[in-house]
């Protein structure tokens, strides 16, 4: 039975890959390193510490992925802020849960301003019961911790938990985390994401609502 429902942030809550993209450019830019799509789109839904490893082609000490990734999160944060709006029905699914007292984590890759920005940016707060963010995890998604974390905090077992996720590495993370994957198609067309159990492409009405 379903008891929690576990969101992943970026390209769930919204839409924002291009902003990221536009983040990691002007970052890489600043440095006169060349960023292509493909890098990107590859790492998103990676924590920044593996990210920067692949860009600078070494493990960076705890310091510098604060500095670095503060660096890069403001930039994202600045292009991003007049354009933050929720993915299709998010708003409408998320009352819809808390009526029918499902539990509700969000699980991100990102540092937790990223994820307090957007949850006041989307005024949203009140439906979340618990976030899990890069801060407190070792290993990042594909590995399953974010979501076994979140799990944990909410106090539900994994097997009763349902995720959404756009990432290829946030998707396989769900399933081995045991949990039912919801792959949701913003990032990437529904065709590229076969390990997801279902997908679809907004929190219209459809499947994630029989619950
Ligand atoms: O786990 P989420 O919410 O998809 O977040 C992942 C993203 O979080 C961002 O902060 C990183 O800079 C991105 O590049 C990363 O992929």
């Amino acid at each position: 039975m379903i008891k929690a429902v576990i969101f992943d942030m970026d390209g769930v809550l919204i839409d924002n890959y291009e902003y990221h993209c536009i983040a990691w450019k002007e970052f890489a830019r600043r440095r006169n390193i060349n960023l292509s799509d493909e890098e990107i789109i590859k790492n998103f839904g990676r924590t920044n510490k593996e990210i920067f490893a692949q860009i600078f082609k070494r493990e960076l000490n705890e310091d510098e992925v604060i500095t670095l990734g503060e660096e890069k999160e403001r930039v994202y944060r600045e292009v991003y802020k007049e354009y933050v709006k929720p993915v299709d029905g998010l708003v409408d699914y998320l009352k819809f849960l808390k009526q029918k007292e499902i539990k509700t984590a969000v699980a991100s890759s990102a540092p937790i301003e990223n994820i307090d920005f957007i949850l006041d940016e989307l005024d949203i707060r009140n439906y979340i019961d618990a976030i899990a963010h890069a801060g407190m995890i070792k290993n990042g998604k594909p590995d399953p911790e974010i979501f076994l974390k979140a799990a944990e905090i909410l106090g539900v077992e994994p097997r009763d938990c349902i995720v959404f996720e756009d990432s290829l590495a946030g998707i396989e993370a769900g399933v081995r985390a045991g949990m039912k994957v919801f792959g949701v198609a913003t990032t990437y067309p529904k065709e590229k994401l076969t390990m997801a159990h279902e997908t679809i492409d907004n929190f219209k009405k459809g499947n994630h609502w029989n619950i």
